[in-house]
């Protein structure tokens, strides 16, 4: 029986994929095999010694401290591209938002309404103070061209909006997806200079951390609209809001709104809503839980961030998955292991990430937890699984 924690709630159709027989799930299990997150903060999680996976329903994972996961042999999945629709549905709405003043005169609606006025007279005399431009015949500059960005850019085309993107990393699936129509920026400041709308669609990693501060905004034009459904750590707060207060910016669409953010002038704030649809939460609860059973199970690993994707058919009695450094000799102290101890070796597959490979060995006969044990001893092995057919 594997023991699942679940850190948020995890649409019903996620759970169903981890059948009773196989998989006890709950908020509360202790000493957990894996664990099922959404945007919970893990990084002052203590980890389990059994901990093996931690499957994201969702895309970005700067929640997770992802190192620590690598060192302790622990696989971290997401889910690319399951919640992209909505996000790109939210960022429609936004463009909308930081363009109409719509937030703010449904509020001026409500407050008018609370003071006793005659709704219907006073509309039409307070609109003119909401008036906002429309966004065909704008520029919009995307910034990250993954499965949102993609999305975003092609759909802005549709709305009449001539659209840059810039991703100085865009995938070939990416780059296919994208309508001809979109052109590519080779550098930011080709995006910060031309743009009207700005939207943010790129991981917040120390590289993207406060991307866009004075220096960025500097370089805008003035009046400009900046959309963030991506994360908040993305934007400076504090040079945003001098921004705000001047018009250099004309308004802040954030999903991630902070005491100090809600301060500004033009701020349109959604609590976190851009994953927040039950298509979503379905698709990426049901990716993130069958990427869960199937390296529970099989050791396959599918979409992790931090080990390479490696797949393979079981061809054999016993199974080691063995997650190691990526270092010279690694693959030769394994095999060179294995044959001391006459085992026989059936299929093997090695692939690597960055600084770590995990290698899976299927054998012929059952391996006994001796080997797994001297295995684990070896120099850069982080962690050892032995899986039984
Ligand atoms: N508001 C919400 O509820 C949601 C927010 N997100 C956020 O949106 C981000 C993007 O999501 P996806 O498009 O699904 O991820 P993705 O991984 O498909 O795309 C991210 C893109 O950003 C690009 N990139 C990385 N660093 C860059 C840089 N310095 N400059 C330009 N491009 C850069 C990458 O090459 C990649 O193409 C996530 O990391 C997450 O933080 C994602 C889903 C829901
Ligand atoms: O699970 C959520 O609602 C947040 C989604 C998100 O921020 C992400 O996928 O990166």
């Amino acid at each position: 029986m594997f023991r699942i924690k679940t850190l948020n709630k995890i649409s019903p159709a996620g759970l169903s994929v981890l059948d009773q027989t196989r998989f006890s799930v709950s908020d509360d299990v202790e000493n957990e095999d894996g664990i099922l997150v959404r945007s919970a903060d893990m990084h002052e999680y203590q980890f389990s010694d059994n901990l093996r996976a931690i499957a994201r329903a969702g895309a970005g994972t700067n929640n997770i401290p992802i190192d620590r996961c690598s060192e302790a042999g622990i696989v971290v999945f997401n889910t690319p591209g399951a919640n992209a629709n909505a996000v790109k549905e939210l960022a429609v709405c936004a463009l909308l938002m930081a363009s109409r003043k719509i937030t703010a005169g449904a509020e001026w609606v409500r407050t008018q309404a609370g003071a006793g006025a005659d709704v219907e007279k006073v509309v039409e005399k307070g609109k003119s103070q909401f008036v906002g431009p429309e966004l065909s015949g704008k520029m919009l500059g995307v910034i990250g061209l993954g499965a949102i960005g993609v999305q975003v850019a092609n759909i802005a085309t549709k709305l009449g909006m001539t659209v840059f993107g810039y991703d100085p990393f865009l995938s070939v699936d990416a780059a296919l997806s994208l309508s001809r129509l979109v052109h590519r920026a080779m550098d930011l400041e080709t995006i910060y200079k031309n743009c009207d709308y700005i939207t943010l669609h790129v991981p917040q990693t120390p590289e993207t951390r406060g991307m866009i501060n004075e220096d960025a905004m500097h370089m805008m034009k003035g009046g400009v609209r900046i959309i963030n459904l991506a994360r908040g750590g993305l934007v400076n707060d504090d040079d945003m809001l001098v921004a705000l207060e001047s018009g250099k910016v004309a308004a802040y669409v954030t999903d991630f709104p902070n005491n100090k953010i809600l301060q500004g002038k033009n701020v349109v704030a959604i609590p976190h809503l851009g994953a927040s649809t039950p298509e979503s939460e379905e698709n990426c609860a049901v990716m993130a839980a069958q990427e869960l059973k199937d390296y529970l199970e099989n050791g396959n690993i599918k979409n992790s961030v931090n080990l390479p994707t490696l797949v393979q058919e079981w061809s054999g009695e016993s199974r080691l998955c063995i997650i190691h450094k990526n270092v010279p000799g690694a693959i030769a102290n394994i095999t060179g292991l294995l044959s001391k101890d006459g085992v026989n070796v059936e299929n093997m597959t090695n692939k690597s990430k960055k600084e770590y490979a995990y290698t899976v060995v299927d054998v012929g006969t059952r391996v006994s937890q001796t080997v797994a044990d001297e295995i684990r001893a070896l120099d850069g092995v982080c962690r050892v699984r032995l899986l039984n057919h």
